[in-house]
């Protein structure tokens, strides 16, 4: 919600990096396949209890996320499969990113377990809203942007910090689930 509202503002920037991996070729989906191997390697990072570099991994991997949609609409090469590995794509690394960090014992599983269902119920919700004609349900204390930042803000700062991002991605995303929810019924009653 909050931050989705910059994206024209990074656009510029996010072009001027996209445009030699246009010239070279790369078309969307393999800068998608990218991103979750980047996530994975986040991933991992987070399992050997190593937070900091497990975020700026996570960080450039995001990046890259943000590069497939501006290198599909700039050459207009966007496709519905495109949107579709994207979107499912961005699910196996937010599952895999908890998973990690669960593994490392960087916090308490059940903590990780139930930030995932929230941080998967704010995405499933919008989707299943807007497939059941809502309209635009990018509503929410805390989108993915939110999420990924907050995650990556916490385990920049140390080992014993990490946890406390979950905390927090995890109370913030059930928030955003009963507020999409609230938005579902007001638009689809
Ligand atoms: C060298 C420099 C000058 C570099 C400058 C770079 C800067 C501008 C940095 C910008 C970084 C930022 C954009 C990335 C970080 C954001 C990240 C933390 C959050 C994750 O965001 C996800 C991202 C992408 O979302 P989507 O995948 O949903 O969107 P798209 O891919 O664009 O579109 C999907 C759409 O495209 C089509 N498509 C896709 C793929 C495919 N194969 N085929 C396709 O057809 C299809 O139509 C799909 O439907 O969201 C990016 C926007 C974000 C919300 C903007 C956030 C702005 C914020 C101010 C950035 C701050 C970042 C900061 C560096 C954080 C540091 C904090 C630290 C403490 C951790
Ligand atoms: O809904 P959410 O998880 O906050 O944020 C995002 C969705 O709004 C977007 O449409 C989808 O392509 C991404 O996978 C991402 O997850
Ligand atoms: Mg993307
Ligand atoms: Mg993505």
């Amino acid at each position: 919600m909050v931050l989705n509202k910059y994206r024209e503002n990074v656009r510029g920037y996010l072009e001027a990096i996209v445009k030699p991996l246009a010239k070279a070729g790369l078309t969307p989906n393999t800068v998608t396949v990218l991103g979750l191997i980047l996530s994975l390697l986040s991933a991992y990072l987070y399992s050997l209890r190593e937070p900091r570099l497990a975020a700026l991994v996570l960080l450039i991997g995001s990046l890259v996320d943000a590069l497939d949609g501006t290198l599909a609409r700039l050459t207009g090469k966007t496709s519905r499969f495109g949107a579709f590995l994207d979107s499912t794509f961005d699910r196996i690394s937010d599952g895999a990113v908890l998973f990690g960090i669960a593994l490392g014992s960087l916090v308490d599983w059940r903590v990780a377990f139930l930030t995932l269902i929230g941080s998967y119920l704010v995405s499933y919700e919008r989707c299943r809203a807007e497939l059941a004609g809502s309209g635009k349900l990018a509503v929410g204390i805390a989108e993915r942007a939110e999420r990924l930042i907050i995650l990556m803000a916490f385990s920049f700062i140390g080992v014993e910090y990490a946890k406390y991002g979950v905390y927090l991605v995890g109370i913030l995303a059930w928030i955003t689930v009963f507020q999409r929810f609230y938005a579902a019924y007001q638009r689809l009653k």
